[in-house]
């Protein structure tokens, strides 16, 4: 049986790491794409060495050239700049956009068939235009950020109710921004809902409040420590997770941006919300029932998605 073909367009800190944990949990074998080829090509032979003491097999290919993805069942995309310490991720989104037209040609010519996941920020207006320049079906492009928001709230949530991460359940919609909406209500521990953990005197509501909070603002807290660049472990595990349910089928219910068409009151957008990824991309948006505050929170996360949706179709005339 053929090994999967995962193409990594970008081979910064977060492809590099994703092209780890491809042969760390032997996924398949790799292509790490970038306009900067030959430190894309010396962190394959790199990665490749580290498989000899590991003990995986992927072969990882370094290349600037499209056609070394043909084939690949799964593309993740990093390819664009991260942001610095004071600058919001929206501030990406002119250099970021014109990285996605190129990419989103590269991938519709030598790739059509993948499952693409998009990395690259502004996150949901990025994976809308990707979308838009791949042409590729709505169900085989998604956006990854909501399982990296629900990882720091899980972690945060674990860490107050000194519980291991594992028994923690929660849920992070909308955009990837400042706006975005950790739901404490659909948050459990062993599927204890988080209210009722604080009726039961486990923590306080103003410990909850802080931890949504950090939770927002949990990429700028990493920004501001590296100094220059964003966090790079937590997302790629996160991206290999959706990668892993779409490649084996598991039928895993995360959240992430996803094509809505009338899910949530909303069309023709990306945005976070739970789906199921499977064999076939989304196979399912849930629509859960959001109490009144978090219906009108994931209100204002939209409305700021569609903001920078509107900006990508000023600098860009194809989009409109
Ligand atoms: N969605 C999320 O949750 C999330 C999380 C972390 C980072 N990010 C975003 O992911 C992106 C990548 O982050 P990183 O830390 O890996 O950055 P990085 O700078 O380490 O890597 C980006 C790579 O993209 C390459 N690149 C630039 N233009 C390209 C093009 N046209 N084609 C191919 N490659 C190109 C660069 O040469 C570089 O190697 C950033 O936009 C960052 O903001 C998103
Ligand atoms: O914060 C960033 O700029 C990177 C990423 O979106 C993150 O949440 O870590």
């Amino acid at each position: 049986m053929a090994r999967n073909k995962i193409a990594l367009i970008g081979a910064g800190m977060i492809g590099g790491t994703l092209a780890h944990l491809v042969g760390l949990k032997e996924l398949g074998d790799a292509v790490l794409f970038d306009i900067a080829a030959d430190p894309a090509k010396g962190k394959s032979l790199d990665l490749m060495q580290s498989g000899t003491v590991e003990g995986f097999d992927s072969d990882l290919k370094g290349t600037d050239d499209y056609a070394d993805i043909a084939g690949a069942d799964v593309c993740i995309v990093t390819a664009g700049v991260p942001r610095k310490p004071g600058m919001s991720r929206d501030d990406l989104l002119e250099i970021n956009l014109k990285v996605m037209k190129a990419v989103g040609e590269g991938i519709k010519t030598h790739a059509p068939d993948a499952f693409v996941i998009c990395i690259t920020n502004p996150l949901d207006a990025m994976v809308w235009a990707l979308r838009e320049f791949s042409g590729l079906p709505h169900e085989k492009v998604v956006g990854m950020a909501g399982v990296l928001d629900s990882a720091r709230f899980r972690l945060f949530l674990a860490q107050e109710f000194n519980v291991s991460v594992e028994d923690v359940t929660a849920f992070v919609l909308g955009g990837h921004g400042d706006t975005m909406v950790p739901v404490l209500e659909y948050s459990t521990v062993a599927g204890i809902p988080v209210p009722d953990l604080i009726k039961m005197g486990w923590s306080t509501q103003e410990k909850m409040d802080a931890i949504v909070d950090r939770t927002r603002k949990g990429g700028g807290e990493i920004v501001g420590l590296l100094g220059n660049g964003s966090a790079y472990y937590a997302p790629a595990s996160s991206a290999i997770a959706m990668a892993d349910s779409y490649l084996k089928d598991k039928r895993r219910l995360l959240p992430a941006a996803a094509w809505l068409s009338g899910e949530y009151g909303e069309s023709g957008m990306y945005v976070g919300v739970p789906i199921v990824i499977g064999q076939n991309g989304v196979e399912k948006i849930v629509e859960i029932d959001l109490g009144d505050e978090a219906k009108k929170n994931f209100g204002v996360s939209v409305d700021a998605v569609k903001e920078l949706m509107d900006a990508c179709k000023k600098l860009d005339g194809s989009l409109g």
